[in-house]
């Protein structure tokens, strides 16, 4: 997806995008795909969340987070951060291909290796793996796996030897993208340690609401929705204004609310755009039947797959019940 920005910026007309960095950041791989930093400015924010912030304040323009891992599922702090406090959108999306590298500092030996620092769902991602490479390895959380790269190479920088560096830091080796190894300095120890070898990792382009991007055939809609409570069948009802207008999910899971145990929304992708007709009337039907509905956006699809329309979902087919509902009514006739 190129130029989620196109003609929203004011002023220099470079758009600001905040991601998850810093610099090496699978996120920063996905951002390549949706920006050149030729023409944009490239922000990195040490988590989601204040990458997300940083468009709700004005710092940037857009923020590009991970929400999604075909391995590790939904990323909570990316699906809770867009839910709270609304006034954000999803303005694009960009699949990226995961694979890691097991890394350390020159001089480190894989039998040396005891503690490995990366992302937790990186680590999700290689824990069998790890397990049969260095046996007893524990995990050690960094906010990315680029930072967790980062600090290592920094921390060598000023310390005399390989050992003293691990000792200064807690850990001795990291879990990363094979770009991100080089770039920090670091020697890979091993490649390929992804547990699964297709995996990828599904990223979102956040902006402020505004112009929704035009629909192209190939579009994702992505909503949060809270059911009324203690009511039996809700969660059927809500599913059925999808399924009586013919419109598919590609993810839904739920989310606690957060105010009390056992409330719980519902974040999910459609397929199609808020322009087609059978999308339109979905919503209109979860307002009806649901407390809460949340727009988060329609866009295009990474992939480019067309959505599916099937027969009595189409928007001529829709507007020509609507226009026969109108003649019923006398609409438009003379008085
Ligand atoms: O740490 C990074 O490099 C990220 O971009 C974050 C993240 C994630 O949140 O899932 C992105 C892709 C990989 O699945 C592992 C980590």
């Amino acid at each position: 997806m190129q130029d989620a920005a196109a003609g929203s910026i004011a002023g220099s007309g470079r758009p600001r995008y905040a991601y998850l960095g810093p610099p090496g950041t699978f996120t920063e791989a996905a951002l390549h795909q949706v920006a050149s930093p030729d023409t944009a400015d490239f922000l990195p924010r040490g988590d989601v969340v204040a990458a997300v912030d940083a468009v709700r304040t004005g710092d940037a323009d857009f923020a590009v987070v991970p929400i999604e891992n075909s391995v590790e599922g939904g990323v909570s702090a990316t699906l809770d951060t867009l839910a709270a406090g609304g006034g954000l959108v999803v303005v694009g999306e960009a699949l990226v291909p995961i694979s890691f590298v097991l890394a350390a500092l020159p001089g480190t030996r894989l039998s040396d290796v005891r503690r490995i620092s990366t992302h937790p769902h990186a680590w999700a991602q290689c824990r069998r793996s790890v397990a049969a490479l260095t046996p007893g390895a524990v995990h050690v959380p960094a906010t990315s796996t680029a930072a967790a790269a980062a600090r290592l190479a920094e921390v060598a920088a000023e310390r005399a030897g390989v050992h003293e560096a691990a000792e200064a830091l807690g850990f001795d080796a990291v879990l990363v993208a094979p770009h991100s190894a080089r770039s920090y300095g670091l020697e890979v120890l091993a490649a390929d340690v992804g547990d699964n070898p297709s995996a990828v990792t599904r990223f979102v382009v956040v902006g402020r609401p505004g112009r929704i991007p035009p629909r192209t055939g190939a579009d994702k809609t992505t909503l949060m929705v809270q059911l009324p409570d203690n009511e039996a069948g809700a969660l059927l009802t809500m599913l059925e204004q999808f399924a009586t207008r013919g419109v598919n999910l590609s993810r839904i899971e739920s989310r606690p609310i957060g105010d009390e145990l056992g409330r719980y929304a519902f974040s999910i992708d459609a397929e199609g755009h808020l322009e087609d007709e059978r999308v339109a009337a979905t919503l209109m039907g979860l307002h009806r039947v649901c407390p809460l509905v949340l727009f988060l956006g329609s866009y295009p699809r990474a992939d480019g797959a067309r959505t599916q329309v099937h027969r009595g979902t189409s928007d001529a087919e829709f507007a020509a019940a609507r226009g026969w509902v109108e003649g019923l009514r006398g609409d438009g006739a003379p008085a």
